[in-house]
């Protein structure tokens, strides 16, 4: 195809291996589709500091902005993020072209202590960076000492064999991607674990004027996959949680409707507001935020703010 005055299409990604993976999954689509696809590879502000905790970078979108620029650009003509780290607010110029199929949305326990997080031993150690796993993981075990984990899915798999923690949480969708889903102990029922609004999904950005690109990548999109999307992170932005906020989101459609469950946690799991909401799949922005209203209504917000 002479789309692009016959060069490839240029698909940026990160270096890391499950960045990498994504990139090649959506680059061997976009091939079967009769486009000549090159990838290349950027790093990003996210993938420079393994060290520490990841709150204190302070700024969203770390794994994402430079990509970002990229595109701005014209260095790459499209970008593949995992959806979950691609902050809510719209970037001037650039849009969400195609929303693929979901992975698997749960989070997963991976442990050799126990088979359930409910029968991990008193105190047990789990690795998770993320303030919303952590206040999910206190709220139904108070008791587990919750410590910070840094590094790919790779390193976080050898600190958990090290012995360094008694179990770790990580999202299903990256572990299966990796072919590492045989290290999945227990797949997390979103009513004990919510996943991060996004979660399993990948979002391809493009320039809003790149009309070749956005007409090549129009045939990834899955629009059920796009509503629940819609719903989880308008919830989000209505929040202006941020992508470190204790706050889970999940929407399931069911027939015409979508149904979104919601859920705010102080840092410690011991508050908490959940909210569930329905409304039509092609009203999802609407049912987020109608989500998002209610939670607030409920005392949201002060959590929010007391982290
Ligand atoms: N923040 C890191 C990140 N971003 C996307 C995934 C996994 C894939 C996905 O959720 O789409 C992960 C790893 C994890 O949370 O375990």
């Amino acid at each position: 195809m002479t789309e692009h005055a016959g060069r490839p299409l240029r698909l940026g990604t990160r270096a890391s291996q499950l960045a990498r993976w994504q990139a090649e999954h959506i680059a061997a689509r976009l091939r079967t589709l009769g486009h000549e696809v090159e990838l290349v590879l950027l790093r990003t502000q996210g993938d420079a500091r393994q060290s520490g905790p990841i709150a204190a970078i302070g700024t969203q979108g770390v794994f994402t902005k430079e990509l970002q620029r990229a595109l701005l650009d014209c260095q790459i003509d499209l970008a593949v993020h995992s959806m979950k780290d691609l902050p809510t607010e719209p970037v001037d110029g650039l849009t969400v072209a195609a929303v693929p199929d979901r992975e698997d949305h749960h989070d997963a326990l991976v442990s050799p202590a126990a088979a359930t997080v409910a029968e991990l031993p008193h105190a047990a150690r789990v690795g998770t960076g993320s303030a919303r796993r952590r206040a999910q993981l206190l709220a139904a075990r108070p008791d587990l000492d919750v410590r910070d984990i840094r590094g790919n899915v790779d390193t976080r798999l050898a600190k958990l064999d090290a012995g360094d923690y008694d179990a770790i949480i990580l999202a299903a969708a990256g572990l299966r991607r990796l072919e590492l889903g045989d290290r999945i102990t227990q797949l997390l029922p979103t009513d004990l674990m919510t996943p991060a609004p996004a979660q399993g999904a990948l979002a391809i950005e493009c320039r809003t004027s790149d009309a070749p690109t956005l007409a090549a990548l129009a045939p990834l999109e899955h629009p059920a996959t796009r509503a629940s999307v819609t719903a989880e992170r308008t919830a989000l932005r209505k929040l202006e949680g941020g992508c470190l906020a204790a706050m889970g989101a999940y929407a399931q459609p069911v027939g015409s409707e979508l149904q979104l469950r919601t859920i705010v946690l102080s840092e410690d799991g011991a508050s908490r507001v959940v909210v569930e909401e329905q409304g039509p799949l092609d009203a999802a922005a609407e049912v987020g935020r109608a989500a998002a209203a209610r939670l607030l209504d409920q005392g949201a917000g002060e959590l929010l703010r007391t982290r």
